[in-house]
């Protein structure tokens, strides 16, 4: 009878960091409790693995503030550990709190919940293979520059980069020892791994395993996880109004036209009452606040400020919320100046900012026949409606 040697079954054990507050995310909640498709994100990031026959257990990392959010979006009796305040502080504590029969560990960011299952396979793969480490990772497809002062001081060469994804996968002991001497500011642990000496093998990643970072990541991951015939019709329509007195000047800013006149409009920015309201038009549509709300009169920044900025923001927002803006409609309530002769300029304006065609932008006006502050010649109103189609 020969000796067989006994070798332990490999464990592979995934360890989820979600103790980030998200902060470049926006939105209110930690990005990682936002819903998608029905479901919080650091939900859908658990399920990748739990459905997995292959990964043994699971261990996610919370901030010690989200014990609540993260009973709601994962199964009960999942095991949790108290993050730090940074990622590599968050995976030494997940590390710490894996089972004892764990042998491998797959590493991932709550922030990847769409990960392609074969993108995990890949790495357990190469973990079985006998690699020590093992990560997912892109080519760099754009040149990529150096730069300084809003200009390119350099381009860099990108032969050899790689763009890093999750779940980096480890032999247990080794990244074990590897994070008890981790640099803090450690971007990922592979970085981590390296500067251990732990020889890191680069599999596959995959597009759609992007890391939500910024708030139009979140429109894009729900247009991944609902297909647009199965998304539900959403339709907003947004209404804005403004007001703005006279003053002393020599001509008035509707829509960013300068249109000469005895007189100018008082306010904090330049005072275009027309870029105004149909700004409010589009956070109303959005039920985003107000103008006021995002660029307060009382921040000195925006004294005397060019609209442009204000209207420009709020188009962004709703692009990053998931929408496209396909039409508005701004009437202008003023004794004068005549605005007739500056509609053409003024929709070619507000269609260039809001990057719409000019037959989707309306500008119109009128008088209020002498009556009220605008017939009296006190000020300039504005009323702005503008549509918003879920794209
Ligand atoms: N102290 C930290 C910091 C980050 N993470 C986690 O690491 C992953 C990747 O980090 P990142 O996208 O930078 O998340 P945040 O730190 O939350 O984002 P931000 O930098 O915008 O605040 C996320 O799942 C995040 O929850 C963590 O567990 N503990
Ligand atoms: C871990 C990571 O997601 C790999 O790409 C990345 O390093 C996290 O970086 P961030 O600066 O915390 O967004």
């Amino acid at each position: 009878m020969t000796d067989t040697p006994q070798t332990t079954p490999p464990h592979i054990a995934a360890l989820i960091v979600a103790a980030g507050r998200g902060r470049r995310a926006g939105g209110g909640l930690p990005k990682q409790y936002r819903r998608l498709g029905g479901g919080a994100v650091l939900g859908h990031a658990a399920r990748l693995f739990s459905a997995r026959a292959d990964v043994a257990s699971l261990v996610v990392v919370i901030h010690p503030d989200d014990a609540a959010l993260a009973k709601e979006a994962l199964p009960a009796g999942t095991r949790l550990a108290m993050g730090g305040e940074s990622r590599a502080a968050s995976v030494a504590a997940g590390l710490a709190a894996l089972p004892d029969a764990a042998t491998h560990v797959l590493i991932h960011d709550a922030a990847r919940p769409l990960t392609p299952a074969a993108v995990i396979g890949g790495v357990i793969e190469a973990l079985h293979s006998g690699a020590e480490g093992a990560a997912p990772a892109l080519p760099v497809s754009d040149a990529l520059w150096r730069g300084a002062g809003g200009s390119v001081t350099a381009a860099v060469p990108r032969g050899g980069l790689s763009r890093a994804q999750t779940p980096q996968g480890f032999a247990l002991p080794a990244i074990r020892a590897a994070h008890a001497k981790a640099p803090a500011e450690a971007a990922d642990d592979v970085e981590v791994a390296l500067a251990a000496g732990i020889k890191v093998v680069i599999t596959e990643g995959h597009e759609n395993n992007f890391k939500l970072t910024y708030p139009a990541d979140f429109a894009r991951a729900e247009g991944m996880l609902t297909p647009k015939e199965e998304r539900p019709m959403d339709i907003r329509t947004g209404n804005g109004f403004d007001v703005h007195r006279f003053g002393p000047g020599d001509h008035v800013t509707l829509c960013g036209v300068q249109i000469p006149l005895g007189r100018g409009l008082q306010g904090h920015s330049d005072a275009d009452v027309a870029m105004h309201t149909v700004t409010d038009a589009i956070y109303g549509a959005l039920a985003m606040g107000d103008i006021g709300q995002h660029f307060p009169p009382s921040d000195p920044q925006w004294r005397g400020a060019a609209s442009e900025i204000f209207l420009r923001h709020a188009v962004d927002l709703a692009r990053s919320e998931g929408f496209t803006i396909t039409h508005m409609d701004c009437t202008v309530i003023c004794e004068f100046p005549k605005v007739g002769p500056h509609a053409g300029p003024m929709r070619a304006e507000m269609a260039r900012i809001m990057g719409l065609d000019v037959s989707r932008v309306s500008v119109k006006a009128t008088t209020s026949e002498r009556l009220g502050f605008t017939g009296r010649g006190e000020g300039i109103a504005a009323m702005a409606t503008v549509t918003l189609v879920a794209s």
